[in-house]
């Protein structure tokens, strides 16, 4: 079956088990290719990320100079940019990484962390989505005030006051006019172009309890849209429901956040095919 062929069936057959296998596709076309992702993200989510990417079978980079954009971006499969611990003397890197990457056609993917934080977060952080990312991934909180594109008052820090089906329409709304795959994380993941409105609904609530969780599920998106660009609604939904997946078999053998971060990377390299093809849960919303 042909990449594309695959792509439409699951898209055209919103069944669970023909989700599982597209996610399986994905995953082992990851595994296959490892595709190098840049990434230029905060502090705190450098080691989880870098080690969820790994443990995914991508290869990450954590290259934020900007004496190395030009000669770095080109190379990368796709770029990651997340604005956790964002400085201003890290913008220019974003920027230039963003032009780089466009330049040769990569996908590029935005973490709008704490948007809402500072009117300089929100300033750069509606530029970054003017110079069109592919996907844009983040919590109910940050979706909702990014998409409003106004401070909210009662959500200024890096966690949601939100559940994530408050903020679908959000979601469809900043899709539209972003241009960019909107992806809401929460006890259910939702997905957007604007139009349709795909579910993923594999985690824990735990996985909420480890920082940076959704920094590095932003980063197995870029793994996945980079091995599958032609069409990243789909790439973004398998992403998200396979590291889901990970935390649920990593939750069988955890006490707790610390142990739950130790067996969900376990969990994310250990994948097999029927785990993979019967538990994911991917459903067409509308
Ligand atoms: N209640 C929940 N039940 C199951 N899975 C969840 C739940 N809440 C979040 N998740 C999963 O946890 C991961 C992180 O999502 P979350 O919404 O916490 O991101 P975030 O707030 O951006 O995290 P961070 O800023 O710490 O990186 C995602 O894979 C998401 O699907
Ligand atoms: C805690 C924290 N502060 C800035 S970035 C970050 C990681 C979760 O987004
Ligand atoms: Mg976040």
């Amino acid at each position: 079956m042909s990449d594309m062929a695959g792509g439409e069936e699951a898209a055209a057959d919103g069944s669970a088990a023909r989700w599982g296998r597209r996610a399986w596709e994905l995953l082992e076309r990851v595994r296959a290719r490892a595709p190098l992702v840049q990434c230029i993200t905060n502090f705190v989510s450098m080691d989880l990320m870098a080690n969820a990417l790994l443990a995914a079978g991508a290869s990450p980079a954590m290259v934020h100079s900007l004496c190395e954009i030009d000669d770095f971006t080109p190379r990368a499969d796709a770029l990651c940019v997340n604005l956790g611990t964002l400085s201003d003397g890290w913008l220019p890197s974003m920027r230039a990484a963003v032009a780089a990457a466009a330049r040769s056609s990569r996908p590029w993917i935005l973490d709008p962390v704490a948007v809402s934080a500072s009117e300089f977060r929100m300033e750069a952080c509606l530029g970054l989505v003017a110079l069109w990312p592919t996907v844009i991934r983040g919590n109910p909180s940050e979706i909702i005030a990014l998409s409003s594109a106004c401070r909210v008052r009662d959500s200024k820090g890096v966690d949601s006051f939100h559940e994530s089906p408050d903020a679908v329409e959000s979601a469809k709304s900043l899709a539209q006019s972003s241009g960019a795959i909107v992806a809401v994380s929460g006890a259910t993941d939702f997905i957007t172009d604007g139009q349709i409105v795909v579910a993923a609904q594999n985690g824990v609530a735990m996985m909420q309890k480890i920082t940076a969780t959704g920094c590095a599920v932003t980063a197995l998106i870029a793994a996945f849209v980079a091995v599958e660009p032609s069409n990243p609604l789909e790439a973004t939904s398998c992403a998200l429901s396979i590291f889901g997946l990970a935390g649920e078999l990593g939750m069988e053998m955890a006490n707790g956040p610390a142990s739950l971060r130790v067996h969900m990377i376990d969990s994310l390299h250990g994948l097999h095919e029927h785990t993979v093809a019967s538990r994911v849960k991917i459903s067409l919303v509308s």
